[in-house]
């Protein structure tokens, strides 16, 4: 097993430029895809995720160049993927395997999608059965409502009701919203989804509508429940897209400028961002930490915690920032007493079992963690357990939110770092230039 010893830091302070986001990336790779003409994709992140959408869409007849370091041209097909028939191999990335299920499903083609086997324990189910009420064809090669799948030809029923009518679960994953939300245009009639159940990751939601409506897509929203699409509606490349910075990329550095003294900036991400983990900041500031914020930066100073300052411990509900919740789990390892972190069942069903995951690995710094179906409690101990050797799970925020205890003055040694290439790959290079 490789591993990264980390030794400990006195200070974190600087600015970084940050990687491109995942969310942002995936959605506008695909929709340029689809789109009619051209579309140049500017501060593209390059990681596993990407990769994987930009080969998946290649296989599937899309022409795109590398134009600059991270600048790409993807050339549209105006709705139709010329390649009817193919295996995609998707990795574990959930933002390229559900928007080109319910794209894929939508068309005419024969396609088999795959991922690694993590992939295939995290469900679809309920994507699956909203396409299937839409007439798709779609069969689980494995387990019942988990990948790999097979999807065939639409059967696009056109009964005694006109229009397209779908419902979707929206308490395991928002995603599965978003790849409907991006894939009916596709459809040519007016659309209507309804959610069932209580949405979660809600401001992932925002950032589909935002990129939709920048390609020339129309959504009504009625709050969080009902979605129409109006019908006849195509994806118009808007020409150029910047890709911003990735906010929960954003939260280990913001976590080091609270705990390392700071000011560490991020640049990329500010108060003009459309993503939702920008919010990561407000908690970080109800930790104790000095956030000040421009339109494309962010940046945090706060206590020294490796000379036995605290962050102040809070009790928080953070659904709608569900990846840099993680952060603010090992940031508990600093704070005054215990820290709960709610509403986070959909941990367990993300690149690993995030509830069980975590607990696991801060009880090794000696945290008391108190793991429910949806909640952690972290209790740090009076001294955090020096060299304690972390499992990351395959999962990049593990190794990624662990690093914070060598910033906050313990040496810790994080098992298979690599993991970090699925939104990430230069991270801890990243992390050397601020943390000392
Ligand atoms: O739509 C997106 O880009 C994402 C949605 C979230 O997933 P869930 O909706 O499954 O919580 C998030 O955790 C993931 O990293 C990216
Ligand atoms: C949950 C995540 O990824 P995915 O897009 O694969 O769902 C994540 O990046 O934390």
């Amino acid at each position: 097993m490789e591993y990264l010893d980390l030794s400990p830091c006195s200070t974190a302070s600087g600015t970084i430029r940050l990687p491109g986001s995942k969310s942002i990336s995936n959605r506008t790779l695909l929709l340029a895809a689809l789109a009619e003409g051209s579309t140049e994709v500017r501060g593209l992140l390059d990681s596993d995720d990407t990769r994987r959408m930009l080969e998946a869409l290649q296989a599937l007849g899309v022409a795109w160049e590398q134009i600059a370091e991270r600048d790409y041209r993807v050339h549209g097909v105006g709705g139709a993927f010329p390649v009817k028939s193919g295996e995609l191999f998707l990795g574990n990335a959930g933002t390229a395997f559900r928007p080109l299920t319910a794209a894929l499903a939508l068309m005419d083609g024969d396609y088999t999608l795959k991922g690694v086997a993590r992939m295939h324990e995290r469900p679809i189910g309920d994507l699956v059965d909203a396409l299937r009420e839409l007439g798709a064809q779609i069969d689980y090669l494995g387990q019942e409502g988990y990948p790999p799948l097979r999807i065939r030809p639409w059967q696009n029923q056109h009964d005694a009701t006109p229009g397209l009518r779908t419902r979707v679960r929206g308490d395991v994953s928002s995603q599965f919203l978003t790849a409907l939300l991006m894939a009916l245009p596709l459809g040519g009639e007016d659309a209507r989804i309804e959610v069932v159940g209580e949405l979660i990751s809600k401001p992932y939601i925002d950032i589909t509508l935002n990129l939709l409506r920048r390609f020339g897509v129309q959504v009504e929203r009625r709050g969080w429940n009902e979605f129409q699409l109006p019908g006849r509606q195509r994806y118009h490349s808007p020409r150029t897209i910047h890709v911003e910075g990735d906010a929960s990329s954003a939260s280990y550095f913001l976590a080091a400028g609270a705990i390392g003294g700071g000011p560490v900036r991020v640049e990329g991400v500010g108060n003009h961002s459309i993503q939702g983990d920008v919010k990561f900041a407000e908690t970080l500031a109800q930790m104790g930490a000095l956030i000040a914020m421009g339109e494309d930066w962010i940046e945090a100073t706060g206590p020294v915690v490796a000379k036995g300052k605290k962050l102040t411990a809070i009790d928080a509900d953070l659904n709608h920032i569900p990846d840099a919740a993680m952060t603010i789990a090992v940031l508990a390892l600093f704070a005054d007493g215990t820290t709960t972190i709610r509403n986070v069942a959909s941990w367990r069903v993300k690149e690993t079992d995030r509830l069980s995951a975590m607990a696991t690995e801060l009880r090794k710094l000696g945290a008391t963690v108190d793991e429910g179906a949806d909640y952690i409690a972290i209790t740090p101990p009076a001294a955090l357990t020096p060299n304690a050797v972390i499992d990351t799970y395959d999962d990049h925020r593990m190794a990624m939110c662990f690093s914070l205890v060598a910033v906050g003055g313990t040496p810790i040694r994080i098992n298979d770092p690599k993991c970090v290439a699925k939104t990430f790959p230069e991270y801890f290079e990243v992390l050397a230039g601020v943390a000392r």
